[in-house]
């Protein structure tokens, strides 16, 4: 079965003029049984956008529940406000304050409820549920579980349901290394994304967070400043002309 139209072999258009049939193309790109990503309705090739968000700190408020949670249960402990937070590991920057703080601040999230109960940081859902409903884009949360995974895992995928609903606890990806996950774009605060692979197929776009905002960028690395930001400019700019 052919279709007039361009196959990309890795986003990179090879044979122009053809796309081979889906089970062909299958074998050598990232096409599904059920849908090809290189395949829209109208039998064109127009590729699918693969959009990674992160979840704490780019959908889920962890570091404004995290002080909540820690003044709550340590109200004599000195603790850092959000505008002087560096470095994307609290425990570390809790640590050099007092050593026995950084225990102290894992406590907090190994905790019962506290992933289930950060509130959506602000437009995160509403753009989500836009982002999913674009034409020729797919969405996945890409998100990293901590280790201790009596609560985290469960509580992440509650979250999802209760804020996102249902239809999307099929798109969501728990990993410790990001690096390993195919996209085009990674929506993400943390400014280090590594893991085994060198060179991940995705863009890493900084989104900005309390811990992250005082550091500057070199180009061509972008931000996107918050949900209120030009997010769509940002994902039309991976797509191809
Ligand atoms: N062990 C530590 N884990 C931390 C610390 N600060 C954040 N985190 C964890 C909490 C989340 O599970 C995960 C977030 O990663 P994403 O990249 O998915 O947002 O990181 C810390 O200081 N110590
Ligand atoms: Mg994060
Ligand atoms: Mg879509």
């Amino acid at each position: 079965m052919l279709f007039l139209g361009r196959v990309f072999l890795h986003q990179q258009p090879v044979l122009p003029g053809y796309c081979i049939s889906l089970g062909i193309l299958g074998g050598l790109g990232h096409c599904n049984s059920s849908r090809s990503r290189w395949f829209s309705s109208s039998s064109s090739c127009l590729r699918r956008l693969r959009v990674l968000v992160d979840m704490d700190g780019v959908l889920a408020d962890f570091e404004g529940g995290f002080l909540q949670k820690f003044r709550i249960k340590y109200p004599e402990m000195p603790y850092i406000p959000l505008e002087d937070r560096r470095g994307f590991w609290v425990s570390e920057q809790y640590g050099q304050m007092d050593p026995e703080l950084s225990d102290k601040a894992i406590s907090i999230w190994e905790s019962k409820n506290f992933f289930i109960d950060l509130d959506p940081i602000p437009g995160a859902v509403e753009a989500m549920k836009q982002m999913a409903k674009l034409e020729e884009t797919d969405v996945f949360i890409c998100t990293s579980p901590i280790k201790k995974y009596l609560y985290c895992p469960y509580e992440k995928y509650a979250w999802v349901e209760k804020h996102l609903g249902q239809e999307f606890l099929e798109h969501i990806v728990l990993t410790r290394d990001k690096t390993v996950v195919s996209g085009d774009l990674l929506i993400d605060d943390r400014l280090d994304i590594i893991g085994a692979e060198k060179r991940p197929s995705w863009e890493h776009i900084l989104f900005t967070a309390c811990h992250n905002k005082h550091l500057e960028l070199h180009p061509p690395r972008r931000r996107l400043h918050s949900w209120a930001d030009n997010w769509k400019a940002i994902l039309d700019s991976k797509r191809p002309l």
